[in-house]
């Protein structure tokens, strides 16, 4: 048996979602994680200081007693965001990050971004503040093939803004592609990225070969093999530049398994164990630390965790769950399709 005592993670970007669901997730995360960034894509998105306060305590109010975990809060950014509003949430300690979806990209991104001007006079204060933006890196022109809107998300948004703004600090969240990883390592400063645990173990195969699998759809999608290595090179390399962010995300089965099913991966609950595995894979267990508990607070300029955690590897596969049952509903856990023998103990 072998164990590995790293400090205690973060999971920095993470959908807790609001109400019964809420109630029914946050434990997963708060066994583990002792912070996390959360994503304001609710309906009605936390949009406002004042919209983001109230969420940050529903999320409190909902942590199991016993559990010590800080939710850190982040604004969705509109075409009608106040400046002073943002800045005034960055100055209060309330505010972790801005979101940026542009509109219609992933779920609840309606009232996203569709005119990046709009959003210059928040973006220039949110720079000169030092706030960061998190961006769904993916462009939604119905001609851009869903592969490959990442990379000309990248070209054609992301590179322009940053050469516009070269102040303003960016986290490309859930990197998926090669071309993200390189254009992430290409950066000099005030740019990073996060890393899903999903992303490191499915290609887009799993979505797609033996019939249509709802429960590996997400987005951005998973892209070809090639992608999948480069995601997992860069996450076990120690760059701090790259970090977890699980972007678990919780629908309900019956809105996942239906024509048109919503796309996200509930993997909150065996993060850790899938990572283990993965670096053990890779022979970078050493690496762990670095990723799950250390980048990601020096990136966000936070101390990084006193607490530890420690990972026990187990002679029998770990069982988890293949539903959680919310008061909202049942939903399906992540399948990695190996057996899980790292524990957190
Ligand atoms: N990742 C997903 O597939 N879904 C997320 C939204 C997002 O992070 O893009 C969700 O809120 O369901
Ligand atoms: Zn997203
Ligand atoms: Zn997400």
């Amino acid at each position: 048996m072998s164990s590995l005592t790293i400090r205690r993670p973060d999971d920095w970007h993470l959908h807790l979602r609001d109400g019964a669901m809420l109630e029914g997730v946050i434990g997963d995360t708060s066994r583990h994680f002792a912070r996390a960034i959360i994503m304001p894509n609710l309906v009605p998105p936390v949009v406002t200081t004042e919209d983001a306060r109230a969420y940050r305590e529903r999320i409190l109010k909902a942590v199991p007693s016993g559990d010590r975990f800080e939710p850190l809060m982040t604004l969705y950014l509109t075409e009608h965001t106040n400046p002073n509003d943002v800045e005034e949430g960055k100055r209060s300690g309330l505010i972790t990050a801005v979101k940026l979806y542009p509109a219609g990209a992933t779920t609840n991104s309606h009232g996203g971004v569709r005119d990046m001007e709009k959003a210059m006079p928040v973006l220039e204060r949110m720079a000169k503040v030092g706030l960061p933006l998190c961006v769904h890196g993916e462009v939604t022109t119905p001609e851009v093939d869903i592969f490959d809107r990442e990379k000309v998300f990248i070209d054609t948004v992301l590179d322009p803004l940053r050469r516009r703004l070269p102040e303003l600090k960016v986290t490309m969240e859930h990197v998926t592609t090669e071309d993200g990883i390189q254009y992430i390592r290409s950066a000099e400063r005030n740019l990073a990225g996060s890393i899903t645990t999903h992303h490191l173990i499915i290609n887009r195969n799993d979505i797609l070969v033996g019939g249509i699998q709802p429960h590996y759809y997400c987005l951005p999608v998973a892209k070809r093999e090639n992608h999948r290595q480069a995601l997992r090179k860069a996450a076990v390399s120690g760059d701090a530049r790259f970090f977890l962010g699980t972007d678990s995300a919780p629908h309900v089965d019956p809105l996942k398994e239906c024509a048109c099913g919503c796309a996200g991966i509930y993997t909150s609950i065996n993060t850790m164990s899938c990572l283990a595995h993965v670096f053990e894979q890779e022979n970078a267990l050493n690496k762990l630390e670095a990723f799950t508990s250390l980048n990601g607070p020096a990136w966000y300029g936070l101390p990084a965790n006193e607490e530890t955690i420690t990972l026990v590897k187990r002679e029998a596969p770990v069982e988890f769950p293949v539903k959680i049952f919310t008061g909202a509903g049942p939903v399906t856990v992540f399948d990695p399709k190996f057996p899980l023998h790292w524990d957190v103990a």
